[in-house]
């Protein structure tokens, strides 16, 4: 399966821009309210804003099948607006590149990127890179990471994906995130092409 194939997209072109800007926005507002001093007018006033939206949004919710949210194939990580805005300069089935920024609302302190957020953008490009070397849909089953410096925020970073061996459906897949020469983490990931039963997102449950 090609890439335009797996990632096709269902949105019309202004609902695509639209979407884009909705989660451009989202960001934003995350970065300054985490970066905050106490300002309860500012508080009281966001808390209430955002009251009014979820009620206005919770009755409308729908199924993942019909959701918005990681769906957009031509927004960066498919508009999924939990995940750093991984923005991708070259893919092959070899190898994955691409930059990413991560802004206040990921710090977990020092000024720099909460381990946990690395981690997520390890999954991500690694998956990335899983989904398309092996042609389909790929299920992380092990992602350790290395942190070998602090991530700082605010600041351009290269992340990059690479495979390193693959046996049967089981595709072993490194990564390095990296703040100029300097290596801030190293990933890597298992990650298990899905058997045509196991279809995408279905719980173990269902
Ligand atoms: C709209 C379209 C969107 C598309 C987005 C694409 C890009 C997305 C990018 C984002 C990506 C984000 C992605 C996400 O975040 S995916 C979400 C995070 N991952 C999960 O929740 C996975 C939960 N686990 C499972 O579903 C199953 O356990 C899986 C599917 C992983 C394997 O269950 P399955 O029943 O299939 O396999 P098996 O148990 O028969 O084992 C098979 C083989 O694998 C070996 N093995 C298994 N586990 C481990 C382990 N932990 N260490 C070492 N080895 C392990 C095992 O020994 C055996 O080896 P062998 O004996 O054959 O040699």
């Amino acid at each position: 399966m090609s890439w335009e194939e797996m990632f096709k997209g269902d949105f019309a072109a202004e609902d695509v821009r639209a979407y884009g800007t909705l989660v451009e926005n989202l960001h934003a507002v995350q970065n300054a309210l985490a970066a905050m001093p106490m300002d309860r007018e500012a508080i009281d006033g966001l808390a209430a804003d955002l009251a009014s939206w979820r009620d206005r949004l919770e009755p409308a919710v729908t199924d993942e099948q019909h959701q918005v949210n990681g769906r957009v194939a031509e927004l960066p990580v498919r508009g999924h607006a939990m995940l750093p805005e991984l923005r991708v300069s070259s893919r092959t089935k070899d190898r994955v590149e691409g930059t990413v920024r991560f802004g206040r609302w990921f710090m977990g302190g020092g000024m720099a990127v909460h381990g946990g957020a690395v981690s997520l953008l390890f999954d991500e490009v690694l998956g990335i890179l899983a989904s398309l070397a092996a042609g389909g849909i790929t299920r992380t089953a092990y992602l350790h990471t290395d942190y070998r410096a602090l991530t700082p925020i605010d600041t351009d970073l290269e992340a990059v994906a690479w495979i390193d061996r693959v046996e049967g459906r089981k595709w072993f897949v490194r990564g390095e995130i990296r703040h100029g020469d300097v290596v801030c983490a190293e990933g890597e990931g298992l990650f298990l092409r899905l058997l045509p039963e196991q279809g995408l997102g279905r719980r173990t449950e269902d």
